[in-house]
């Protein structure tokens, strides 16, 4: 699958926040969007997922517009930026929602298994965000969209999380978006910049220099 968004054009009142977008993704390949705060990256994810809707936007999925919101479609996931599942659900309920296997992710985070039977308000937020970002990874989706997967997370965690997309890549499109520029350089296989409301694609990361935006020297 072959997914592009163009041609968004997002204003808050008179506010002009995103115009002249190009973004593509592919199955078997991750998307880095990087972009300084307020840039615009969380509007994009939302744009495309369908959950924000702008002044104009253009999707295709294969070369053929998309008329319906992608959300509806049922083959994309999303990771919010802000927190997904409700406050009051154990975890165990919420691996059995979703139909995951704890055993697997206690592989994966041995830290984690006194919590199955703890409620998600009674984790950290850093604690809460692995688990949900897992939980998005590991849905039967084409697409996944994921808006700071690494934000409050141990570095241990992040390395893990990044092995877990690494894992799902080869049967899916994966967009991610975080401030941990590193980190996302290192699992994405094409990498955008969001600048002045725009896109820019990212061919070297030493153009990430020339657009002031980070100094490569220190990732
Ligand atoms: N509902 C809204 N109403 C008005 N302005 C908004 C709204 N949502 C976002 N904005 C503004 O749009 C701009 C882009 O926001 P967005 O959250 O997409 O940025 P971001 O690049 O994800 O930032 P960060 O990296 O800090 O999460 C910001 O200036 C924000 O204040």
């Amino acid at each position: 699958m072959i997914i592009e968004l163009d041609s968004v054009e997002l204003y808050f009142n008179t506010r002009r926040i995103l115009n002249g977008v190009y973004l593509k993704a592919e199955t078997g390949t991750i998307v880095g969007l990087l972009g300084r705060n307020g840039s615009g990256k969380s509007c994009l994810l939302q744009i495309l997922f369908g959950a924000l809707t702008p002044k104009y936007k253009f999707v295709k999925i294969d070369g053929k517009p998309l008329l319906k919101p992608l959300y509806s479609k049922k083959n994309t996931v999303y990771l919010p930026q802000h927190q997904l599942a409700p406050n009051h659900l154990k975890i165990k309920t919420l691996f059995k929602l979703l139909q995951l296997d704890w055993n697997e992710f206690i592989s994966y985070f041995d830290n984690f298994s006194p919590y199955y039977n703890a409620k998600l308000t009674t984790i950290s937020g850093g604690e809460r965000r692995v688990i949900e970002t897992y939980a998005v990874l590991k849905q039967a989706s084409a697409l996944v969209l994921l808006d700071e997967p690494f934000s409050h997370i141990a570095p241990l965690y992040v390395e893990k999380i990044k092995q877990l997309i690494t894992a799902e890549k080869p049967n899916k499109a994966i967009i991610i978006t975080d401030h941990y520029y590193k980190d996302v350089i290192d699992i994405s296989d094409a990498l955008y910049l969001l600048k002045n409301g725009c896109t820019k694609k990212i061919e070297d990361i030493e153009e990430l220099n020339d657009y002031d935006h980070l100094n490569v020297d220190h990732l």
